[in-house]
């Protein structure tokens, strides 16, 4: 694969994965909202808001200008807030070509539509499926920023896809592994986000972690519940993209969405924890969007549920604790 990496999105993970392709070999053009923050990445090679301390290869280099970005770009990765991801194709896709290859690093679910990042990538992009790949696993930004060891998963429909994108990232410190079940991996990252609030309340609660890990195991069953449901393979839920990141996200002071069930499990509303969280928590839109999603499939998430109803300012964290242990007792495995 020749030609340079576009990568949209110069916030923890976009940067992040940047530095990867750019030590693995790649020429990486960011390119980013803020004249302030492409100044930075090209004058000083830092973005200190996104990856305080880190200092970045000389390979990548910034521009607010998107056809700059993508002029020439065999590889486009996408690193955008879930949420904004189709406006934001809208405005590129009379840049695009029919021969790129789109990676979506993204973690949630369309509101509204409740649609995987990928498949809003082929509607709103206008990319046929073979074209589109996932990036997911238990990557948080800033420990990959330190290039500590971590492994993901790169699922693409066509393996030969997926091994090529695999081969762009596949550094000393990241350790890739091929899949075709992107039904499943877009799925463990996007519901771990919102079991991760509902681990994070429980610590806000001052609970221990014998809840944290009772809500962490039937978290991992109500994304499985749903994957089979979609067609996912349950292999890829005890893998890097389900197992994993939900044990990395759920258990992590760095994770974002963490973070901010803790403070809603002090007390803080939606609004006072969202004033505090300067970065994207994904779960806090795609808790309604999953909900969504497994209603329309008849398929029971009650944590999602409660999440949502938390977030919606329905319901009382102390109050989810409670239902949630009075649910009628059933089967592990049903
Ligand atoms: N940070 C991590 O550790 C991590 C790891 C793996 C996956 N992810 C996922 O990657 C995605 C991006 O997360 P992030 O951590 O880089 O988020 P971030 O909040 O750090 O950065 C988001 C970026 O999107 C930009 N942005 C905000 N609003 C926008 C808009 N309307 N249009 C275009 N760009 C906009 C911001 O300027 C910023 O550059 C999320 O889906 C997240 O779940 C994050
Ligand atoms: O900071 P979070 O909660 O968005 O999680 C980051 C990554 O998804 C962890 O793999």
């Amino acid at each position: 694969m020749s030609g340079h990496v576009a990568v949209f999105g110069n916030g923890s993970w976009g940067t992040a994965f940047s530095m990867i392709l750019a030590d693995v070999g790649s020429d990486v053009r960011i390119w980013g909202r803020r004249p302030e923050a492409v100044a930075e990445i090209n004058e000083r090679h830092t973005n200190e808001r996104y990856l305080p301390g880190v200092a970045l290869p000389e390979a990548i280099s910034a521009t607010n200008d998107p056809a700059a970005a993508l002029d020439g770009a065999r590889v486009v990765v996408l690193a955008v807030p879930s949420q904004t991801l189709r406006a934001n194709l809208a405005d590129w896709r009379p840049l695009l070509d029919d021969q790129q290859i789109f990676v979506s690093l993204m973690k949630g679910i369309e509101l509204g539509t409740s649609k995987r990042m990928s498949e809003v990538i082929q509607e709103a992009g206008g990319v046929d499926p073979e074209r589109v790949v996932v990036v997911s696993g238990p990557n948080l930004a800033k420990e990959i920023g330190r290039r500590e060891p971590a492994a993901s998963v790169v699922a693409s429909p066509t393996t030969a896809v997926a091994e090529e994108v695999s081969r762009l990232c596949a550094a000393r410190y990241f350790r890739p592994y091929t899949s075709t079940d992107v039904v499943g991996v877009e799925l463990g990252g996007a519901v771990k986000n919102v079991v991760a609030l509902a681990v994070g309340m429980a610590e806000g609660m001052g609970l221990g972690d014998n809840s944290k890990a009772s809500i962490i195991t039937r978290g991992l069953a109500e994304t499985s519940r749903l994957g089979l449901r979609l067609g996912a393979d349950p292999v890829t839920f005890s893998g890097l993209a389900g197992v994993g990141d939900l044990i990395a996200t759920c258990m992590s002071p760095l994770s974002r969405n963490h973070s901010f069930g803790v403070r809603l499990g002090r007390g803080m509303t939606v609004e006072e924890a969202t004033a505090e969280t300067r970065e994207t928590a994904e779960g806090v839109k795609s808790c309604r969007s999953i909900l969504q999603l497994a209603r329309t499939h008849g398929v029971e998430m009650p944590i999602v549920e409660n999440v949502d109803a938390v977030v919606a300012g329905e319901r009382r964290p102390d109050h989810v604790a409670d239902l949630l242990m009075s649910r009628a007792r059933k089967a592990e495995g049903s």
